[in-house]
């Protein structure tokens, strides 16, 4: 596995394009198979993950026609349903998390789906509950295979009802969702997640033919149609991106210029970084950071420590707390770090500290950040990347560090980062692939 070699200390400048959402295209490449008609897919980022959820769709006997690195035709008028039990299908599968949302359009345009172990990052325990349950109120019944760990889905129609979920999970939101649109009849979701990847996952939906209300609401209301069209459908930027990008600029004081952003589906996302003194200009829709000496942290009204904490949206998405957590390392002021939804996803911070930073790591959940406000820097090690966001943390620690870092283990850092050494290096970085 590859490795990034990084020379830290210097500042960069310039302009940089976010890709298309990571975890918007996970969803819609997985709709493309409730219609035997063509869906065109544009935007699409050119990373690991969504590569591999492609190529196991055409392993499905999905047609896949890339028109280029980043738009798609796809075409599932011939869907091989007995592939959806082999080991191929397990192996793809567990590459990536995505993949368990081929399970609802599986079982509202075939009756049937399989759902191996999906893969991803390792942060703490994953359940699937919130999904299961979902397809089992629509009418669904399964079986666990516990020798192989695949569930296995039937049904003899899925029916219309109202659901509340446990949890606002975003994957088991899409699923049933996809799931919905075909069923008879009305159902209806609360508490139902929000983000942006579901607003737009209803919106090409609905321009399939579908009939979602209440998108952008935790209360969906979907009533049943018989068949789904093709369409065109073009991604969102990545806001998980744009916020690595914001980070990534305060960090080593570079002037960066962030390219249509999309602002108006960013939500707390940019005021979460200006509570930590980040200045961030909102010049049309571009975000322009410029170079910074020093950024303090806000204080709460009453002067107590800030607590930066995810929750699921319109709240802050847990997916940018690693970043928040390493350009505190160098703010003035503290700092608490609150990951409520994985226990697993703060032991990165380890790694901060070998380098310097001071981080009281309090339980699995929960680290305290006293920022160095500069006084020295960072310094390089090599490390190894845990998950994606950890990865990239450690990137742009890597980047503002005095001397030489070698962090291994970068596919974890190519599945959600498109071309990140070359998009880096454009803004003057020092980091190649080794
Ligand atoms: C492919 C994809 O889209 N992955 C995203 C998706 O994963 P994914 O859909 O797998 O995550 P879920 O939304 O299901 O939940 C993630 C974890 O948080 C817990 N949980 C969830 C909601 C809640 O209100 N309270 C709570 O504790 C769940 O029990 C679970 O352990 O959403 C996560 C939460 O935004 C993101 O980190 C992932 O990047
Ligand atoms: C946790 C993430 O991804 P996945 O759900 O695909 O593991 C992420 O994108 O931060």
């Amino acid at each position: 596995m590859g490795s990034f070699e990084v020379i830290g200390g210097k500042r960069l400048k310039g302009e940089i394009v976010p890709q298309g959402a990571k975890n918007e295209a996970l969803q819609i490449l997985c709709a493309v198979i409730l219609t035997d008609e063509k869906v065109t897919i544009s935007n699409i980022p050119d990373i690991l993950d969504v590569n591999n959820l492609i190529d196991l769709l055409a392993a499905m006997n999905v047609k896949v026609e890339r028109l280029d690195r980043h738009t798609c035709v796809f075409q599932a008028d011939d869907v091989n349903l007995n592939y959806l039990r082999s080991e191929d299908f397990r192996s793809r599968s567990s590459r990536l998390r995505g993949s368990v949302m081929l399970a609802g359009p599986m079982l509202a345009r075939f009756k049937k789906a399989f759902i191996p172990k999906p893969g991803g990052d390792k942060i703490g325990r994953r359940p699937l509950d919130t999904h299961i349950l979902s397809f089992e109120k629509l009418g669904a019944e399964y079986v666990y295979h516990s020798d192989d760990g695949f569930f296995h889905l039937t049904t003899n129609g899925l029916q219309g009802t109202y659901i509340l979920l446990d949890e606002p999970s975003v994957t088991g939101t899409a699923n049933l969702v996809m799931a919905a649109v075909m069923a008879e009849g009305t159902t209806t979701i609360y508490n139902a997640a929000c983000e942006p990847y579901l607003q737009q996952l209803c919106k090409m939906l609905n321009h399939m033919g579908a009939n979602i209300s209440g998108v952008g609401s935790n209360l969906l209301t979907i009533q049943g149609v018989e068949k789904l069209h093709g369409t065109e459908h073009h991604m969102l930027p990545d806001m998980i991106e744009i916020g690595s990008f914001i980070g990534l600029a305060a960090m080593t004081q570079s002037d960066i210029t962030i390219k249509n952003v999309g602002h108006e589906h960013l939500g707390v996302i940019p005021d979460r970084f200006r509570q930590l003194g980040i200045q961030l200009n909102v010049i049309d829709d571009d975000i322009h950071i410029p170079e910074q000496d020093l950024y303090e942290v806000k204080t709460m009204m009453d002067g107590g420590v800030l607590t930066m904490y995810d929750h699921p949206w319109p709240g802050l998405t847990p997916d940018l707390l690693s970043i928040i957590l390493v350009v505190a390392t160098q703010a003035k002021g503290s700092l608490l770090v609150h990951q409520k939804m994985f226990e697993s996803r703060l032991f990165f911070v380890d790694k901060l500290i070998e380098m310097g930073a001071q981080i009281i790591l309090c339980d699995p959940h929960r680290a305290a950040i006293i920022g160095l406000e500069r006084r020295y820097k960072l310094r390089g090690i090599k490390m190894s990347s845990p998950d994606i966001r950890a990865g990239v943390a450690l990137l742009i620690a890597a980047l503002s560090a005095e001397g030489t870092s070698v962090i291994q283990n970068i596919d974890q850092i190519d599945r959600g980062y498109q071309y990140i050494d070359q998009r880096l290096q454009a803004l003057g970085a020092e980091i190649k692939r080794v």
